[in-house]
């Protein structure tokens, strides 16, 4: 079962989106001008309504009242332009705030350690990066604008009544308690179905891309229907949380809808007891009426983003997730750096003081030991070392470990106990040995059975692991592993594969693989049954061009194809036991 990547807490989470919206302060404090100003002269008609009551009940009103009419139509176009306003600078402020967080989960997904995607599984991390991205969208550019005006635009509402007339100001106390003890009630209970939605959507996200993913070995199992029920089982958990978020939902703005109404009723009652008792004019309530109607406008639009901006935080929690982990590793890896520099600084005084085959080695491995549960090591104690220019068979039963020994020389693993050394430099825990010389050479590339074409052309193909190879050194490349096919594609090198474009049988994409390497030109590389498509006249060619010039491990079960090297080592369930020319090796195994 894939392990979910984690979500950052609510309270973090908005603490992280506070500190991206002080990136651009002046943005801010602009939008919040605009709120202010927009709330301000939205107050201009109910108090010129109430100023007209007021003069029109005490006589003081003599001819059409042309001014009044003229300050409220001047407020509307004002209040129209000013809304326009704050929703533009809202908005701009929204997608870049989006834009950050979606250029910053791009990096951060692309930094996470391969143990850690691999854990998780796809799926969870393309619905992060995908969906829940989206749906961060569409709130942080219309939600979160609109949601601050609201509560700048409340908060001068029950500002204006008190100042109006305190008495009459007391309406608003009884909409605010309702209010807040129902969001402390219903708020925690929403965000707690929406986690559980949100969890559930990404597992049946997850079982349907390993669906996908699997197809063909699903279909060799003949185990659709199983398959096929885990991804209904996730489905219907979706609709009965969904359901249950539903039921909360309906209940609490049923709730709503009668708070909502409740202070413009009490506002005329109270209002006509405050008159009759000579506490407030009746322009006073009718200005009150008029702002507490819109404030229950408001107050609807206030509880719909504020449940949205809740479900939002969860699903920025899981953006963030993926953000602070990546920070996390890559702290780790920083000093892991730094440790692993003194470590080998010291590794080379004492190498010198001391010199030993293991100074030479490209590859050296001290009493290894690594298991994927703590009870079980699948490698124990081994240690290995691996000349320059020298090639290594690893010989051993299906099981025996040579696939997790060659990630743990990869990187992909971290030993237990012992080190792994690629060129001096420690492997493992987020190190790996990709990084290149300064000639532009990586010093450790591995090569399994399973290569991964990327959708693009075959030079891009070749580009992603030789960044700086000529069209030149990559044909050359092509040629050396045999792969002579290229020079028929219909546009040779720059012809789109994978995908619905040019379709590469497996043995050329075995080819192309290998063609990367010998383009890439590590110092060493590990073959872990990297030829099993191409014939043996074909394999023997592109094995020569990619054992030349480096340090070498192949991992076959084929004798013939382990015969190439110069030396073999033989593994029995984690352990090396042997080691000889590789004849002999394989009459042990
Ligand atoms: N991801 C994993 N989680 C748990 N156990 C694993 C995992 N991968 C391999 N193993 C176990 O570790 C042991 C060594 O497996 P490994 O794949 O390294 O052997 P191998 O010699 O490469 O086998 P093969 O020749 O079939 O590829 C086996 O018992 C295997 O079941």
């Amino acid at each position: 079962m894939a392990q979910l990547l984690p979500v950052t807490p609510t309270g973090k989470t908005w603490a992280l989106l506070w500190r991206s919206v002080k990136k651009t302060p002046w943005q801010f404090a602009l939008l919040i001008m605009l709120f202010v100003a927009s709330s301000l002269i939205s107050l201009v008609m109910p108090l010129a309504v109430g100023l007209l009551i007021d003069r029109a009940s005490t006589g003081q009103l003599t001819g059409f009242p042309w001014g009044f009419l003229g300050a409220i139509a001047a407020a509307t176009i004002g209040g129209a332009l000013l809304t326009r306003a704050w929703t533009f600078q809202g908005q701009r402020l929204g997608v870049r705030l989006n834009r950050d967080l979606g250029i910053d989960l791009v990096d951060a997904s692309l930094s996470l350690d391969a143990q850690t995607v691999e854990d998780a599984g796809s799926g969870d991390l393309l619905s992060r990066l995908t969906d829940d991205i989206d749906s961060v969208r569409q709130v942080l550019a219309q939600g979160l604008p609109e949601f601050g005006f609201i509560v700048v635009m409340m908060l001068v509402t029950i500002g204006s009544i008190f100042t109006v007339n305190p008495y009459i100001g007391l309406v608003t106390v009884p909409m605010v308690v309702v209010m807040t003890v129902m969001l402390s009630i219903f708020l925690p209970r929403i965000g707690a179905r929406i986690k559980q939605k949100t969890e559930a959507v990404s597992a049946f996200t997850v079982a349907s891309t390993e669906n996908i993913r699997g197809a063909s070995t699903i279909e060799e199992l003949g185990v659709q229907q199983a398959r096929l029920r885990v991804q209904q089982d996730r489905a219907e958990d979706v609709y009965r949380i969904a359901d249950r978020l539903v039921v909360i939902r309906s209940t609490y703005w049923a709730l709503d809808g009668f708070n909502s109404y409740l202070p413009l009723v009490l506002s005329i009652m109270w209002g006509a007891v405050c008159v009759q008792n000579g506490w407030a004019t009746w322009g006073d309530a009718a200005t009150a009426s008029i702002l507490l109607f819109n404030m229950r406008i408001n107050a609807d639009i206030f509880t719909y983003w504020l449940d949205k901006l809740r479900e939002m935080s969860v699903t920025m929690g899981r953006v963030f997730g993926v953000i602070d982990l990546a920070e996390h590793q890559a702290r780790g890896r920083a000093t892991r750096a730094e440790e692993a520099s003194t470590q080998s600084a010291a590794v080379a005084a004492l190498a010198e003081a001391a010199p030993s085959s293991s100074q030479n080695s490209v590859v050296s491995l001290r009493d290894v030991t690594y298991g994927y549960s703590a009870q079980n090591p699948v490698i124990r104690s081994i240690s290995l070392e691996l000349l320059p220019g020298e090639t290594v068979a690893l010989v051993g039963r299906s099981g025996s470990g040579k696939t997790t020994l060659a990630r743990l020389i990869a990187g992909s693993l971290t030993a237990d106990r012992g080190s792994v050394l690629v060129q001096g430099q420690p492997v493992g825990n987020g190190l790996y040995p990709t990084q290149v010389d300064q000639a532009g050479r990586p010093a450790l590339l591995i090569c399994t059975q399973e290569a991964h074409l990327f959708l693009g052309t075959v030079s891009e193909n070749m580009l992603v692991a030789a960044p700086a190879a000529s069209h030149q050194q990559q044909l050359n490349a092509l040629e050396a592993v045999g792969a002579d096919w290229v020079a028929h594609l219909p546009n040779g090198l720059e012809t789109e594969i994978g995908g619905s474009a040019h379709e590469l049988t497996r043995d050329q994409i075995q080819q192309l693989a290998l063609a990367r390497i010998v383009a890439a030109n590590p110092h060493a590389v590990i073959l872990d049954e990297s030829t099993t498509q191409l014939d043996l006249a074909d394999a023997r060619e592109s094995l020569r061009a990619v054992m030349q010039g480096r340090a070498v491990i192949i991992i076959s079960h084929d004798a013939r194809i382990a015969s190439l090297a110069d030396r073999a080592v033989l593994l029995e369930e984690g352990e090396l036991v042997a080691e000889g020319s590789p004849a002999e090796i394989f009459a042990r195994a």
